[in-house]
């Protein structure tokens, strides 16, 4: 592990970004182009070119084992070489290196907030495992009421959006806020503010209005693939009923298998329902979340594209005065790191309690310091707007 640290500048050099191979997805699996193969949709964002996924007759053979059992972070983890248990010190000192290269938020804020100064800060955040703790049951997840009154306040002094794995409406459900931003599906649907020069560039951005009426700017990319979807949610929910623990969720525009509570033993009957599944839809592919198989449709957008989209829908793109600053802990939110990372744009923040790979800038370690990070920004930039108004009075 590398031990410098990378904080001095907000974005440096990608730490090897995640790719589909890397999350265990056996190469047969991954898209490829082939003409002619697949149903041609008219979204500007479909690319449906894949040939059937060849036939894999055992799961543990594509990788996506290894992929499910390493998708949530063990609590402790054997060290092999001398046949013992890691002890909590170990693990607390392989975090602490692992800080050298993704300072903490809260440890940086200094930091931050000097590179923020004379900046619009736009804030992204991911909902399960940032917001809420994650929890056996989906159904669960709960967020604080003080984790609330946080986002509330930051979302006063700061445009903020809610990216998430979720559907819209869910996401929309347990938040409760209205001054936010939604995007459901892992950002294949976006309620976005009204921006007229943006419905005009996007293919299916119409307007709409949200639950209280008001209008917005509602982008679905993947409109084409609603029937699919619930009809591959139908069948997931017939096919993994006998496998006690299995969950699915309908997010409308991609459906979720959980086996956090399925017996491990188990594991390759749930992978070999969903692979049986893509065999059937070479439109749609499958990503890993934490002890969750997702099933999405194989077009060009996912949580980073839907930042870019939100930062453009806020009028905020093409500045060098924003800093947009995307909190998530899933695999899915790499995508959103590496937008920001790469871009030179702005800062990917990690929630991780154990190293991770990751193309984030920064890390905390569980929602209570996510909480107490969007407090902290809301505490230096009212004193910023008293400063201000004192200095003009
Ligand atoms: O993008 P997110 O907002 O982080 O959503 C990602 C997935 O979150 C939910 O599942 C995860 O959290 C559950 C509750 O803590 C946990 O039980 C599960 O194991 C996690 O995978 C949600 O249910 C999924 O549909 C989302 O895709």
């Amino acid at each position: 592990m590398e031990l410098k640290s990378n904080h001095a500048s907000p974005v440096l050099t990608d730490p090897s970004p995640l790719n589909k191979s890397r999350l265990g997805i056996h190469p047969s699996l991954m898209p490829f182009s082939q003409a002619g193969v697949g149903p041609s949709f008219s979204g500007k964002y479909v690319t449906v070119t894949r040939k059937k996924p060849a036939k894999l007759d055992d799961v543990r053979s594509n990788g996506w084992l290894d992929a499910m059992k390493s998708s949530s972070p063990p609590r402790k983890k054997l060290n092999k070489s001398f046949n013992s248990e890691v002890t909590s010190d170990d693990s607390e000192f392989g975090y602490c290196c692992w800080l050298l290269k993704y300072p903490s938020a809260l440890n940086s804020f200094e930091q931050i907030i000097s590179y923020a100064k004379n900046k619009k800060i736009a804030i992204f955040l991911d909902y399960d495992g940032t917001l809420s703790p994650i929890v056996d049951d989906p159904d669960r997840a709960i967020m604080s009421d003080c984790m609330r009154s946080a986002v509330k306040d930051v979302a006063k002094y700061f445009p903020t959006a809610i990216i998430s794995g979720r559907s819209r409406d869910k996401v929309y459900e347990l938040v409760g806020l209205t001054e936010l931003y939604y995007a459901g599906s892992h950002g294949m649907d976006i309620m976005g503010p009204v921006n007229h020069s943006v419905s005009a560039d996007h293919l299916n951005c119409i307007k709409s209005t949200d639950h209280l009426g008001k209008e917005g700017n509602l982008f679905q990319p993947a409109r084409e693939f609603i029937t699919m979807i619930d009809k591959v949610f139908k069948t997931l929910l017939e096919n993994t009923k006998s496998i006690k623990g299995a969950k699915v969720e309908n997010h409308k525009f991609c459906a979720s298998v959980h086996y956090r509570n399925v017996e491990e033993k188990n594991w390759p009957t749930i992978a070999q329902c969903v692979h049986d599944i893509l065999k059937d839809y070479p439109q749609l592919h499958l990503t890993h979340g934490r002890k969750v198989l997702e099933i999405r449709p194989e077009i060009d957008w996912n949580k980073g594209k839907a930042v870019d989209f939100l930062i453009e829908s806020l009028g905020l793109s093409n500045s060098d005065g924003v800093l947009p600053i995307f909190i998530g802990d899933d695999r899915t939110d790499e995508d959103a790191f590496k937008v920001l990372r790469e871009g030179n744009r702005g800062y990917g923040i990690l929630v991780s309690s154990v190293p991770k790979e990751t193309s984030a800038f920064y890390s905390l370690r569980d929602p209570s310091e996510v909480k107490e990070f969007l407090s902290s920004l809301v505490r230096w930039k009212k004193l910023e707007e008293e400063e201000e108004e004192a200095e003009d009075e």
